[in-house]
């Protein structure tokens, strides 16, 4: 019976998506006895999850694994102890919490540290916020607020935070859900009338880290609950951490009264990685993979593949797997022809004159002022700015990029680049400009 549940989860992971065995299964502990298995889940969410659309699947497999009629039983609990049934749960006054219960022990991936993130100049706020939130739960900010695009790195550090809570006080009640997870619990909680029951869950807590939050948009119910969850959390100082796609301001259909108070704490921003950000996250990965992936192919990707950390990570698990399975090394002759699709629909993106118009549009110029010959410092500063941009985003040498702009010499263009790196780090405004700029133009 003993082997039956990891063949039975490696068969799950053939057959269902990888985010699925990972949110639902994989958190499940197992113990065997002579006649089954009973199959222990961090929360009721889990189970009820589990229970709804796995677990007819898993008594097959296990029956068919274990070579005989197996009963699979689903509990909230641990190896360790069984968690005491929900009616017996202390309603939680913030000193008079109980102590911490199996239930929240899951659903957090221990994967994801602050070890294994890479610090650039477009997290560094949002890494320091997270370390110091986790560090002090409940008194440094909260909420705390990650926002930004798509596979920039919001979740790994929420993880992160996490698990450092975790890690420096073992007994802390750290419960991180997916914003659609607390949506269909809370729906399942109406059906059945079990409200009392879905509250009480999220003032035992210390910390909750809930994921996604623009999915609340225009689900009513689900907001005025998570907003009375929220008061309730923020008033007990139990700390709360959250992500959303853009700044919770911009997001349409979602209460303003929600809206104010998800800004009340700390909001940061996580922007695109840059180039050097973008190497080091590959050649970090790679090393964690034990992949050899030689420095001028992690910078042939980091230049050409702009968009998010997650595609970065795509090309290189692309290039590992078909290194692996054809035995050859990873070379940039390797890396052009393994990524060559890949690799030419990120550069069509961006070109000189979509730099130069979008930049002329930021900066309200008109074209022919920005590649004019006049030095006004209103249009030298724009026109070193697309300068760098251009190297920064586009392939072309810098007497390429001098060329187009109005015939100027290479040194020119390198005077910019050497400009804008440096006020990038002193002038905050400039600074700001860039990440727009970068932002819009890697849309
Ligand atoms: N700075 C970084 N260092 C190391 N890994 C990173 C970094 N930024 C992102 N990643 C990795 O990129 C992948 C995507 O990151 P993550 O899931 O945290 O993105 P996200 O911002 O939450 O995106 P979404 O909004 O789509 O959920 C993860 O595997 C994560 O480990």
């Amino acid at each position: 019976m003993d082997a039956a549940w990891p063949r039975c989860l490696e068969r799950l992971e053939a057959e269902l998506p990888a985010e699925e065995v990972h949110t639902w299964l994989r958190p499940l502990q197992v113990e065997s006895h002579p006649d089954g298995l009973t199959l222990y889940a961090p929360n009721e969410f889990v189970v009820d999850q589990v229970r709804e659309h796995y677990l007819a699947r898993i008594r097959e497999l296990v029956a068919h694994f274990a070579g005989s009629p197996a009963a699979v039983a689903l509990a909230v609990g641990s190896l360790n102890r069984a968690a005491p049934a929900r009616a017996s749960a202390a309603p939680a006054a913030s000193a008079g919490r109980s102590p911490a219960g199996p239930e929240f022990n899951g659903n957090l991936d221990p994967h994801y540290t602050f070890e294994n993130f890479v610090e650039g100049r477009s997290n560094q706020l949002g890494r320091a916020a997270a370390l110091q939130v986790a560090q002090n739960p409940g008194k440094a900010y909260n909420p705390l607020l990650l926002y930004g695009g798509s596979g920039l790195g919001k979740t790994h550090l929420m993880y992160a935070a996490g698990n450092l809570m975790r890690q420096n006080s073992p007994g802390m009640r750290v419960m991180y859900l997916r914003s659609e997870q607390f949506f269909s619990a809370m729906m399942k909680s109406l059906q059945e009338k079990s409200m009392d029951q879905f509250k009480r869950q999220f003032q035992q807590v210390d910390a909750l880290l809930i994921d996604d939050i623009q999915f609340f948009a225009g689900k009513n119910t689900t907001q005025e609950e998570f907003f009375h969850t929220f008061n309730a959390l923020f008033d007990g100082k139990q700390q709360i951490i959250l992500t959303c796609d853009r700044y919770p301001r911009e997001v349409e259909n979602l209460e303003t009264r929600l809206k104010t108070r998800l800004t009340w704490g700390l909001s940061v921003a996580i922007e695109p990685p840059d180039f050097e950000t973008r190497a080091a996250i590959l050649t970090a990965k790679a090393a964690e993979r034990s992949v050899k992936l030689p420095e001028d192919v992690a910078y042939l990707i980091a230049k050409r593949m702009r968009s998010n950390v997650r595609d970065l990570e795509g090309a290189l698990n692309t290039l590992a797997a078909r290194s692996n399975f054809m035995a050859r090394p990873i070379t940039a002759e390797f890396a052009q022809e393994t990524l060559r699709d890949l690799l030419r629909a990120q550069q069509q993106v961006v070109s000189i004159s979509n730099i130069q118009k979008t930049v002329a549009d930021y900066y309200q110029l008109r074209m022919a002022d920005l590649l004019s010959k006049r030095r006004t410092r209103s249009l030298a500063r724009p026109r070193q700015m697309a300068m760098a941009l251009s190297k920064e985003l586009t392939e072309h040498s810098l007497p390429e990029i001098g060329d187009a702009f109005g015939g100027r010499d290479h040194t020119t263009v390198m005077h910019a680049c050497k400009v804008v790196r440096e006020l990038r780090e002193i002038d905050g405004k400039l600074r700001e400009d860039w990440d727009k700029l970068l932002r819009k133009l890697s849309e």
